[in-house]
């Protein structure tokens, strides 16, 4: 058995004869955090996201601030947002137990992403696993790649175009709103001065925003939670996408999907009404985001503690 070192690819059985227990190490404290907090599943899925959309899918967003590295966590899409990252930690340290020094903590956000979607009734895919861990953060790269919820839609695709992915990757990608919440702050916008001149967002439905505005006032409540998907926040299905076609979609950048682009409105027709194709197009979505630039071979480094760089 030859082992393919530092040519750039993944594949599925990297940890095979290293640690064989890896997949179900990590599945099965997944399913215990996911039970403690049903939110979790979301939490962990959107983990992965905002790691791979900064300098590839590398734990650059688990490091904390230390010596010449400015943590990640504080950037504007991950402060008082970004969940997770303890059961990370928990998963990590469970790996280190039966392989130390074995099992990346990048990998480990892979396998989370694509255990919480099946948890969370969504579809399953092999994760290709070799990614290697950063030995540094960007917080600058967190804040510039990563699509903000008040964004365009030109911008938005923009931003998943420099990672390799293309219009049928962002809209089934964003199908992971689908689960999870947001808070008040990521679209006071719309409720109150969406254009700058005092005024509402009129192609939000005006019932669901009166609704919202109940609990997302004009000031206060900054923090307030709110599910992406009201019909069905912890199912992992298609509601996300009929509810968008009812001018309900809950953040801007999910209503732009619809409003903005005629091949996005189209995606989002197809799968608000084939669930199937949807699960089909969000699994390898998924994979091609899980390979946007991976360290590989003797790149990076096997992280010990998730959250600082070997000594
Ligand atoms: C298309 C551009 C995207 C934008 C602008 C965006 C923006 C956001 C915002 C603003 C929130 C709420 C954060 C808060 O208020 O604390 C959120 C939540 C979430 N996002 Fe996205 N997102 C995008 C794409 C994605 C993608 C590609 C994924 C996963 C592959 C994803 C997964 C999630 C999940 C699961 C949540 C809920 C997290 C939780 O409840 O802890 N999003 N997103
Ligand atoms: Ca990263």
């Amino acid at each position: 058995h030859k082992t393919i070192e530092g040519n750039g690819y993944l594949y599925p059985q990297f940890y095979d004869r290293t640690c064989p227990k890896a997949q179900e190490i990590v599945k099965s404290i997944i399913a215990k955090a996911v039970s403690r907090d049903s939110r979790m599943a979301a939490s962990l899925l959107r983990l992965h996201f905002h790691d791979c959309f900064v300098k590839g899918c590398d734990a650059s967003i688990l490091l904390d601030n230390a010596g010449s590295i400015i943590s990640e966590k504080g950037s504007n899409p991950n402060r008082n947002s970004v969940r997770g990252i303890e059961v990370i930690d928990e998963i990590k340290s469970a790996l280190e137990q039966a392989c130390p020094q074995t099992v990346s903590c990048a990998d480990v956000m892979a396998l989370a992403a694509r255990d919480s979607t099946v948890i969370a009734g969504g579809p399953s895919w092999v994760v290709l696993l070799g990614r290697r861990d950063a030995r540094g953060a960007s917080l600058s790269g967190s804040n510039q790649n990563i699509p903000a919820p008040n964004n365009t839609f030109q911008t938005i695709f923009t931003k998943f175009k420099l990672k390799g992915l293309n219009i049928v990757d962002l809209v089934a990608l964003s199908g992971s709103h689908t689960i999870g919440f947001s808070r008040c702050t990521s679209f006071r916008q719309r409720l109150y001065n969406q254009t700058g001149n005092a005024k509402p967002d009129f192609t939000l439905d005006q019932s669901y925003a009166a609704q919202l505005r109940t609990r997302c006032p004009r000031s206060g409540g900054d923090q307030n939670l709110f599910s992406l998907d009201p019909v069905s926040p912890f199912k992992f299905d298609n509601s996300y996408f009929r509810n968008l076609l009812a001018s309900k979609g809950l953040l801007n950048s999910d209503e732009v999907l619809v409003t903005k682009n005629q091949e996005s409105l189209q995606l989002v027709t197809q799968y608000a009404q084939n669930n199937q194709l949807f699960f089909e197009q969000f699994a390898k979505s998924m994979v091609k985001m899980g390979n946007i630039t991976p360290l590989t071979g003797s790149m990076g480094e096997i992280r010990k503690n998730c959250r600082k760089i070997n000594s």
